[in-house]
């Protein structure tokens, strides 16, 4: 068994590309920004003109660009420091600099088989298929340009790698110290993401996975499994064996009439305020780094709810740069490596789940609009 923590072979790879949402970086940004985002996806006009004041409350500027230069960046030192010799390039979805242009500068380098790490922690259409979508969109288009083929391995999900559970559980520690000492012990965790539609969700996980035949799909499974573990080292650390947690969710969109996952964390901070809570730690497990979820639905939005409520709060920080996190990125991109090249790897993964698969199925995480072209799937 070859060790993806010390090997520096990454053949059959020629280039890691960070793939991810995009965001505005001006005021005159965001409305393109967000007609990228919701093109042809019926989310109500009052929804957008919602959001795009979210943006012009920051100036215009998502924080999200910024945070992913950052994330190159520190990829690029740990990738360096530990004689690891791959180029890392950074494409987005929805705003510059889009991933078509930095596929075309991947294949004018030279480099033709990619291993691909989305932004995204978890299973579910949004944050995996609909990244594949656009590889396979982007892949067309260089086609049609006739450029050479460029081969596209997206790497597996994170969400269980202990380079992305330690430090959330970390955070959430250090977020229950920031809260005043009478209520530390019996402040509760709500661990929160961002609600998907319920028919996504249930369809979320390869069609194989035994979530899949549970409420909330992969997608939910995931986020408690994450959850668990995280409540489980704070009662470890903190010696409160019987904390309450729970998972909730925040970011809405979408009709009303259609259901999404509940409860929405401003409705969760009312009643859990109702029911006696001194205190809440919110642990932003769904994010990996602080954008605008974050910063307007938790930060500001969810902060003023329990400042209303007289219901002391402290956030956990996400996991972002933190350089646990960038050395997982290079022990998934060798452990794929290794496994591409035929050999059988360690594939690390806390929580009772399991390491994700390598490669989705033609079911996973189904387009809710109906199929269309995916790339890196069996
Ligand atoms: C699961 C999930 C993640 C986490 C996984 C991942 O990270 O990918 C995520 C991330 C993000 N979502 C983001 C922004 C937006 N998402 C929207 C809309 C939607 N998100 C959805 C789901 C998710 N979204 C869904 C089901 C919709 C409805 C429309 C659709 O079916 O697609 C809209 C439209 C307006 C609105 O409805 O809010 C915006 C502006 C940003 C950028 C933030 C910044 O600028 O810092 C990021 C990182
Ligand atoms: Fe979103």
């Amino acid at each position: 068994m070859s060790d993806s923590r010390t090997s520096t072979d990454h053949a059959p790879y020629d280039a890691l590309l960070l793939l991810s949402f995009g965001g505005p970086e001006a005021p005159e940004d965001v409305v393109p920004f967000l007609e990228n985002v919701t093109r042809g996806r019926g989310i109500p006009k009052e929804r957008l003109a919602e959001v795009g004041k979210h943006y012009f409350l920051f100036g215009g500027v998502s924080p999200i660009n910024e945070q992913n230069r950052e994330l190159l960046a520190a990829l690029r030192k740990d990738f360096a420091e530990h004689g690891l010799d791959l180029p890392v390039y950074w494409g987005n979805r929805n705003w510059a600099p889009y991933l078509v242009d930095t596929l075309r500068e991947i294949a004018a380098d030279g480099h033709r088989r990619i291993a691909v790490l989305a932004t995204s922690a978890y299973a579910g259409y949004s944050g995996c298929r609909q990244y594949r979508e656009n590889l396979a969109d982007a892949l067309e288009q260089l086609a049609e340009e006739g450029l050479p083929e460029l081969r596209v391995d997206k790497l597996r999900h994170f969400y269980n790698h202990p380079g992305f559970v330690r430090p959330m559980a970390d955070a959430t520690l250090a977020a229950l110290a920031e809260l005043p000492a009478p209520v530390r012990d019996r402040a509760r965790l709500t661990f929160t993401t961002h609600s998907i539609p319920v028919a996504m969700a249930d369809s979320s996980g390869a069609p194989d996975d035994p979530a899949r035949d549970k409420p909330g799909g992969a997608y939910v499974a995931q986020h408690l499994d994450v959850a668990r573990q995280i409540a489980e080292a704070v009662a470890a650390a903190t010696g409160v064996a019987d904390r309450p947690w729970e998972l909730v969710y925040q970011s809405r969109s979408g009709a009303p009439h259609i259901p999404w996952l509940e409860p929405d964390i401003c409705d969760h901070l009312e009643a859990v305020h109702q029911a006696g809570a001194p205190a809440v730690v919110m642990v932003p497990i769904g994010f990996v780094s602080d954008h605008m979820e974050v910063r307007y639905d938790l930060d500001t939005e969810a902060v003023a709810k329990a400042a209303e409520l007289g219901l002391p709060v402290a956030r956990a920080a996400t996991v972002g740069a933190d350089p646990r996190f960038t050395a997982a990125v290079r022990e998934l991109v060798l452990e794929r490596a290794a496994t591409e090249r035929g050999r059988t790897v360690e594939r690390r993964a806390l929580g009772a789940l399991g390491p994700s698969h390598d490669r989705c199925a033609t079911a996973c995480c189904p387009n809710p609009r109906g199929p269309r072209p995916a790339a890196a799937q069996l």
